[in-house]
C-alpha cells in the first residue's frame, strides 16, 4: 500500500536526527527542479503561487481553489515527497477553513499552515499586517483539527502567527501555545527578525511541538543556514524565495539581454536545449510508459 505523504512527513518530524527542509516552489518547473536536486520535502509558497498563477503580489488575492489546484499539481508530481503548502488564513470563517482543510487533504498535501491575519492578508514580511483576535484564530485551528479528525487524515496542521510585528513576542508565543493546545501539530512564528526570537520559540516548544521557521532571502528575516537552524532546535525550515528570487534574477537578465542585443543564445542554447528541459520534467519516464503500453498492445499476453 502507498504510504500517504502526510504519514511520511510525520515520520520525518518524529525522527530526532532530521530537519525538514522545504525549498519554496510554485509551479511545475520549480517543483521538478527541486525534486531533481534531491529535496525530500517541498514547500508551496503562497507568494510564489500568487505571482506565478495570477501575476499578482502576495496580498491575499489567490483564492482557496487556485491555491488548492496548484498544491494538488505539485503534490502529485512525486507522491513520495511530502508537500507542505501555504493555506494563508484558511480563506474565510469556520466552514471555509473546514472546506480548505478537506480540499488540501484530498489534494494529497502533507501539511499546511494557517495564520491569524485578517482574510484580506498580506505577505508576512510586509508592514501593517492586521490580525484577527486570538479567539477567532483558534476557531480556524479547531475547524481544521476537527475536519482532519473526521476525514481520518494525519495531515500536519501548522499554526502560524503573524503577531510578532504588532503584539510582540510573548503574545505571539501565547497564541501559538493555544493553537497547539487546540490540536495544531507545529508552531510557526512568522517574520522573526532576531536570533533571540528564534531561540525563544524553540525553547518554548521544546518537547511540546516541532517548530517551523520561514527564511526569505532579501527580507528582514533572521538569516540562518539549515545547520544553524537545526542546532537551534528548528524542525522544519522553509525557504519561500529559494526558486522565486533566482527566477527574477535570471529571467530579468535574460530578457534584458534579448531586448538589448537581439540574441538569447547565451541563456540556454547548448546547456539547456528543449530536450534537456523536457528531461528535467519527466520526459524519459513518460515516454517509457507510452512505449511499454504500445508494446503490450502489440504483444498481448
Ligand atoms: C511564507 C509565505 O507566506 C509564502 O507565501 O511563501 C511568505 C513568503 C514571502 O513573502 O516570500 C510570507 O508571508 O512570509
Amino acid at each position: 500500500m502507498t504510504v500517504q505523504a502526510s504519514t511520511r512527513l510525520r515520520a520525518l518530524l518524529n525522527d530526532p536526527s532530521q530537519i525538514v527542509v522545504g525549498p519554496g516552489v510554485y509551479d511545475g518547473i520549480t517543483a521538478r527542479l527541486a525534486l531533481n536536486a534531491g529535496f525530500q520535502t517541498l514547500y508551496m509558497t503562497g507568494a510564489g503561487t500568487s505571482m506565478s498563477t495570477l501575476g499578482m503580489a502576495d496580498l491575499g488575492l489567490a483564492t482557496m481553489t487556485e491555491m488548492r489546484q496548484n498544491a494538488e499539481m505539485i503534490a502529485n508530481i512525486d507522491r513520495s515527497v511530502p508537500l507542505i503548502a501555504d493555506a494563508d488564513t484558511g480563506y474565510g470563517g469556520t466552514l471555509s477553513v473546514a472546506r480548505t482543510t478537506a480540499a488540501y487533504i484530498s489534494a494529497g498535501v502533507a501539511g499546511f499552515h494557517l495564520e491569524d491575519q485578517v482574510v484580506n492578508k498580506k505577505c508576512g514580511h510586509l508592514e501593517g499586517k492586521q490580525l484577527v483576535s486570538k479567539e477567532e484564530y483558534l476557531t480556524r485551528i479547531r475547524a481544521a483539527v476537527e475536519t482532519k479528525k473526521r476525514m481520518g487524515s494525519d495531515i500536519v496542521i501548522i499554526a502560524r502567527t503573524d503577531a510578532l510585528q504588532s503584539l510582540g513576542l510573548e503574545e505571539s508565543l501565547t497564541r501559538l501555545e493555544a493553537a497547539v493546545d487546540a490540536g495544531a501539530d507545529v508552531a510557526f512564528l512568522e517574520a522573526i527578525t532576531k536570533r533571540e526570537e528564534l531561540v525563544a520559540v524553540c525553547e518554548r516548544f521544546k518537547g511540546k511541538a516541532p517548530v517551523m521557521y520561514g527564511m526569505v532571502q532579501g527580507s528582514s528575516a533572521y538569516k540562518v543556514t539549515v545547520d544553524e537552524a537545526k542546532a537551534l532546535g528548528v524542525k522544519i525550515i522553509v525557504y519561500a524565495g529559494a526558486c522565486l528570487m533566482p527566477t527574477f534574477v535570471a529571467v530579468s537578465q535574460a530578457l534584458k539581454t534579448l531586448k538589448e542585443t537581439g540574441d538569447c543564445e547565451q541563456y540556454g542554447g547548448g546547456q539547456w536545449s528543449p530536450h534537456k528541459v523536457f528531461d528535467a520534467c519527466g520526459m524519459k519516464e513518460l515516454m517509457d510508459f507510452d512505449r511499454m503500453i504500445a508494446s503490450n498492445a502489440a504483444n498481448p499476453k
